[in-house]
C-alpha cells in the first residue's frame, strides 16, 4: 500500500532565545491514561528546546470543555502578574487550581515574572454513544483558536478527538497494539516554543 503522505514537516531543531520563554500548559483530567503521557511529552520537547523547567506552568481543569476558560484565565493571570509587583507567579496562576511547577526546581530558581509566551491546551475526547463528543470538540477547538487570536498569545491545540480508545492511545504514544504509535504531545511542545519565538520578535 502507498506510504501515507500525512504528518508535519520536520520541526525546527534549534530555538535560539528559548531560555527566556515562559510556557503554560492547561490540561483536562479526563482519560488520564492518555493525558499523562501527552503532558509529559509536551514538557519533554519544551525543555529540550531550551525552556527552563521553572518557566513551565502546568494547570489542570475538569475536562476539555473547560480548556478555553482555563487557558484564557491563565493568560490573563500571567499578564496581571507581569504588570504588577506581585512576587509569586504561582500565587497568581492558582486562580485555576493548586498550580505546581512542571518539575520541582532543583536550583530553587524563581519562576520569571514575564507573561506567558505561549500556552498549550491538552485534552482527550473519545466518542461515546451520544453527540456530546461533537459538541465539546467543536466548542473546545474554536474556543482555543479564538483565545490565541484575541490575546495575541499563541495557543497550541493539544486536543485529541478520537473515535475509539485505540486512536487516543496511539496518538499518546501508548498504543495497546504492538505499535506504540506517536506521542503528539512532543509535537505540541515544539510548536509552542516555535510560535512563542515567532511572536516574541
Ligand atoms: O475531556 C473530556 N471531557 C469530557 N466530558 C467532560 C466535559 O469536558 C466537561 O468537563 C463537563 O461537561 C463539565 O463541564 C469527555 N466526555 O464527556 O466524553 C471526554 O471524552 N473528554
Amino acid at each position: 500500500n502507498m506510504a501515507s503522505i500525512k504528518g508535519p514537516a520536520p520541526a525546527p531543531t534549534s530555538f535560539p532565545g528559548a531560555e527566556k520563554l515562559r510556557i503554560g500548559i492547561v490540561h483536562a483530567r479526563w482519560n488520564e491514561e492518555c493525558i499523562t503521557p501527552l503532558v509529559n511529552g509536551c514538557i519533554k520537547n519544551i525543555t529540550a528546546a531550551g525552556v527552563k523547567p521553572e518557566n513551565i506552568v502546568v494547570e489542570s481543569v475538569p475536562g476539555s470543555w473547560e480548556l478555553p476558560f482555563g487557558v484564557s484565565r491563565l493568560i490573563s493571570a500571567s499578564q496581571v502578574q507581569a504588570s504588577s509587583n506581585v512576587s509569586d507567579l504561582m500565587g497568581a496562576t492558582s486562580l485555576l487550581d493548586d498550580s505546581k511547577p512542571a518539575t520541582p526546581t532543583t536550583t530553587g530558581a524563581k519562576a520569571s515574572k514575564a507573561a506567558l509566551d505561549a500556552v498549550i491546551g491538552i485534552g482527550v475526547l473519545i466518542k461515546g454513544s451520544t453527540m456530546h463528543f461533537e459538541y465539546i470538540s467543536e466548542s473546545c477547538c474554536s474556543g482555543l483558536m479564538r483565545i490565541g487570536l484575541d490575546t495575541g498569545v499563541p495557543v497550541i491545540l493539544g486536543v485529541l478527538t478520537a473515535l475509539t480508545e485505540d486512536q487516543a492511545l496511539e496518538r499518546s504514544g501508548v498504543g495497546r497494539k504492538g505499535d506504540k504509535g506517536h506521542n503528539h504531545g512532543l509535537d505540541w511542545g515544539s510548536a509552542a516554543v516555535e510560535m512563542a519565538l515567532k511572536t516574541n520578535r
